[in-house]
């Protein structure tokens, strides 16, 4: 008789219990970031970035990371220049991180990971009236990542750390009023730019990745601050936050441009 067609469920990751790939996707994140392969661009410009410390609000977990959010309801806070066509507002940063030093960034460079990865994420407020339009769009996003490597203490990150215990249970808020992320960004203008994808849901198509090629050192004291954070809520079964980055996606038919020879 006819055979039936089986047709394979898309494999499902544990964190978010929604598909690992999105089916028809061809420009998801992260990547590995083959540096033999990128391809140096001198059309490139350097990136302007531009913030407001005073346009930071609250830190925020989500059950996923913690997420530090700021004021965009006017350009106080915005990056310009790079790979960028338009001005991009500062929406909020948060981080990824690995249970132990050997893994946690999302992106890899040459197949190796980082202890843990920076994203600063900005939307063209230039085009769209909102955030979440700009999030279903293909130049709607521009996220700039920056590794974290284990090394000396860092101060900037210290006042983020000192928070962090107010927000260890899922969906907990803590006002923060005064920080300016330009202090996570390393001075060596060198980034390697791609065309992705967010990487948690909605995973939707519609980031310009800015990532640095210096990492920032942090100390083992802050990463293990990240790793006492809980996804679980108050009052359920303690589930510490590590691991919290999407496994590599396909690179497809992209190239990876850098800004450096
Ligand atoms: C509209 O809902 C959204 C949820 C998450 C995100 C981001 C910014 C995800 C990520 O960082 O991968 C955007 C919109
Ligand atoms: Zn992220």
């Amino acid at each position: 008789g006819a055979c039936c067609s089986y047709r394979l469920r898309d494999a499902l990751h544990p964190l978010w219990q929604s598909p690992l790939t999105i089916p028809g996707g061809t420009r998801q994140s992260p990547i590995n970031i083959q540096w033999r392969d990128s391809v140096y661009d001198p059309f490139l410009k350097p990136l302007k970035i531009s913030y407001d410390p005073t346009t930071c609000l609250h830190i925020w977990n989500n059950g996923y990371s913690f997420l530090v959010e700021f004021d965009d309801s006017a350009d106080r806070s915005i990056i310009v220049g790079g790979p960028l066509e338009n001005q991009y507002r500062l929406k909020q940063f948060h981080f990824h991180w690995g249970a132990i030093n050997e893994w946690g960034s999302e992106h890899t460079v040459d197949s190796k990971f980082y202890p843990a990865e920076l994203h600063l994420v900005h939307w063209n407020a230039v085009v769209y009236p909102t955030f979440e339009e700009a999030v279903m769009e293909g130049n709607g996003l521009a996220v700039i990542g920056v590794f974290l490597k284990l090394g000396a203490h860092h101060e900037g990150l210290q006042t983020l750390v000192d928070a962090l215990p107010a927000v260890k249970h899922k969906d907990t808020v803590i006002e923060f009023d005064v920080f300016d992320p330009s202090c996570l960004i390393p001075s060596c203008p060198d980034y390697w730019t791609y065309a992705g994808s967010l990487t948690t849901p909605p995973l939707t198509e519609s980031v310009t990745w800015i990532i640095k090629k210096k990492p920032i050192e942090v100390d083992e004291n802050q990463l293990e601050a990240f790793r006492m954070l809980l996804f679980t809520s108050d009052g359920e079964e303690e589930k510490r936050m590590v691991d919290n980055f999407r496994p590599l996606q396909p690179l497809m038919n992209r190239t990876v441009r850098s800004s450096f020879q």
